[in-house]
């Protein structure tokens, strides 16, 4: 079922999802590369013209630079988990813990009225949740899983998630909706090791489709290095070494506005994405 040639030139990228949304999380090791492929897929859908959703779920990320907002824009931005206030008022909580709440809460206003705007893309940061304990279920986490459901299953748009290297998180119910799960390898065993782990994760949770897409590749060997250690797995394709993306990190500038080759890597890897995409509807 993986297609990993170039028929996009055939089938112009974007109109094979021309109704429906598609539901991406995008993973693997830290500092890989995760965020830097994440902002450039999210400005390219929303440079066709798609509303697109970039959700920060990854601690340690700033997708709001990499998608090009100024760093004091990107500041005033509050993560979910940490409003404590809304959580509370949607899922009507009383103080103290052991209260009853909502576990359904509202939320379909939640992505337009809480989300950075920037250049077609909704950015929101979702933040982590102190679930302090098993079993433990607050209201900020009851909110921002069921706001993670509601963008993934009930909106009919581009969703783009940043997570970090666990997976876990997005859960069962969740998990099952993610349309393309893609796993971002550099060539080094740790990030392969991470790759394997996540495509086991992946497959517990439910999710049909894992890709993998090279980051940080040098040369033909890093790029043959990459597709023989994890051989049979789907590629999308692969974001050359770059001192171009290394130096808009520095900046604090989006690679997608730097132009370059590497706009163009991201936007063949978008192109068989969503040739896959289209096939596996297709397959039903
Ligand atoms: N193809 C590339 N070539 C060179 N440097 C890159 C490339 N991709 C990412 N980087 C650099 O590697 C660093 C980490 O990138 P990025 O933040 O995208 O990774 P990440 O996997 O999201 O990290 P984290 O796990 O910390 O969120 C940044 O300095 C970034 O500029």
């Amino acid at each position: 079922m993986c297609d990993s040639h170039n028929n996009h030139h055939h089938e112009p990228p974007g109109e094979a999802i021309s109704s429906g949304g598609i539901k991406i999380a995008i993973t693997g090791k830290g500092g890989v590369g995760k965020t830097t492929l994440a902002g450039m897929l999210a400005r390219a859908f929303a440079a066709e013209g798609r509303r697109v959703w970039a959700i920060d779920a990854d601690p340690d990320a700033n997708l709001a630079s990499s998608l090009g907002i100024p760093a004091d824009r990107g500041a005033e931005l509050r993560p979910l988990s940490r409003m404590k206030e809304l959580a509370k008022e949607r899922t009507a909580a009383a103080d103290g813990y052991g209260s009853l709440f909502k576990l359904n809460p509202r939320v379909s206003d939640l992505p337009e009225k809480f989300c950075l705007e920037h250049a077609g893309v909704g950015l929101l940061l979702m933040g982590t949740v102190d679930q302090g304990g098993t079993g433990c279920v607050c209201p900020e986490h009851t909110l921002v899983k069921r706001l993670m459901q509601h963008l993934l299953l009930e909106r009919d748009e581009v969703v783009i998630m940043d997570m970090e290297a666990g997976i876990e998180h997005l859960g069962r119910g969740t998990a099952e909706s993610v349309d393309a799960l893609i796993v971002v390898v550099e060539p080094g065993r740790r990030s392969l090791q991470t790759a394997r782990q996540v495509t086991r994760l992946a497959a517990d949770l439910g999710i049909a489709n894992v890709f993998f897409v090279g980051s940080k590749v040098r040369d033909e060997l890093d790029r043959r290095f990459l597709e023989d250690s994890l051989a049979g797995g789907c590629w999308l394709g692969a974001i050359s070494s770059s001192d171009v993306l290394r130096e808009a990190d520095m900046q604090g500038v989006s690679a997608f506005d730097l132009g370059g080759s590497h706009v163009d890597e991201a936007l063949a890897i978008k192109g068989k994405l969503v040739a896959n995409f289209a096939k596996l509807q297709e397959a039903g």
